[in-house]
């Protein structure tokens, strides 16, 4: 080890995390104040950390720092302990396998020309895959996503918008990712069909060790999902802590704000949608068991 080496570098050498955002910095203008200021997180292996503030707060930009979509200004961010702040285009490619995204509108993410089998088995083609492992893999990822084989010949119209995230879905897991961002993944879904996805992404995450960093303003759907959350505030985290301490216990008025600013304002709604995702998670526990 050279005599450069420092702590921090040993710690990562024994049990780097998935992905460690140090210090984030993002502005959109030299002149106005920053989008993200100084957010720190951790994500683990096979971890879901929630992160959630109100509009503006400055969610979607760290997601898409992370992915090198908006160039970070200062701080850091560690992928498996490889450092992909400042990561080429190169580079960037190389980790498109491990690192995927999921984005909000299932409507406007598939290209309307491609069969689903195109879209989804897309990554594996630029990988240079043969199209026979294509095919199986493609085949493989649409039953992961309960949509069946014959999906692949078929064109985006024919599907719902809950199916259709069902296949954004796939197509993030064809590359085997060990991390993906999900940002407002389920938002544009009716309350039935988030809870189908959820309820998949969750059973996703039990059977392969995937992490998520999932970005969404509705705290129940955050919850239902984070082991962790992270509360951003002007671009500031406010609060994070396990779940249930920031559900149970949220320290700061703004996150007390936000859980009442959730879309199904009515308490006895919430604990309704509570109980049914509760024992959605416990059902998608045991079949991954
Ligand atoms: N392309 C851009 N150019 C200039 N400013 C931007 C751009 N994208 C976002 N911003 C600003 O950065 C801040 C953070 O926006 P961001 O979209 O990250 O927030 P968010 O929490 O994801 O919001 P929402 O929940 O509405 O998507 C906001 O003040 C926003 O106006």
């Amino acid at each position: 080890m050279s005599a450069h080496t420092t702590t921090e570098d040993r710690t990562a050498a024994i049990a780097p995390p998935l992905l460690e955002v140090r210090n984030l910095v993002v502005r959109y203008g030299k002149n106005t104040a920053p989008a993200v200021d100084d957010v720190s997180f951790t994500i683990g292996q096979g971890e879901t950390l929630g992160l959630i503030g109100e509009s503006g707060s400055g969610k979607t930009t760290i997601g898409r720092a992370i992915l090198g979509l908006v160039p970070v200004a200062s701080g850091r961010i560690l992928f498996q302990g490889r450092d992909i702040t400042q990561a080429s285009a190169a580079q960037r490619r190389a980790l498109r396998g491990e690192l995927r995204a999921v984005f909000q509108d299932p409507y406007s993410s598939l290209d309307p020309r491609q069969t689903i089998g195109q879209a989804i088995g897309e990554p594996l083609r630029v990988a240079g895959t043969s199209r026979g492992d294509r095919l199986s893999r493609i085949t493989a990822v649409l039953d992961a996503v309960g949509l069946p084989a014959a999906s692949a010949a078929r064109y985006p119209r024919e599907f719902s918008g809950g199916q259709r995230q069902r296949i954004a879905i796939a197509r993030a897991l064809i590359t085997d990712p060990v991390l993906v961002v999900c940002d407002e993944a389920v938002s544009a879904l009716d309350l039935s069909t988030q809870a189908q996805v959820l309820n998949l992404l969750a059973s996703l995450r039990e059977r392969s060790e995937l992490g998520y960093l999932f970005i969404a303003h509705d705290m129940a759907v955050v919850e239902f999902l984070a082991q962790r959350i992270v509360v951003l505030n002007r671009g500031r985290v406010v609060e994070e802590g396990t779940t249930a301490e920031v559900v149970g216990n949220p320290k700061e008025h703004y996150t007390r704000v936000l859980m009442a600013a959730s879309p199904v304002p009515d308490p006895d709604e919430q604990a309704r949608r509570r109980e049914t995702w509760r024992a959605l998670r416990a059902s998608a526990a045991t079949d991954a068991a």
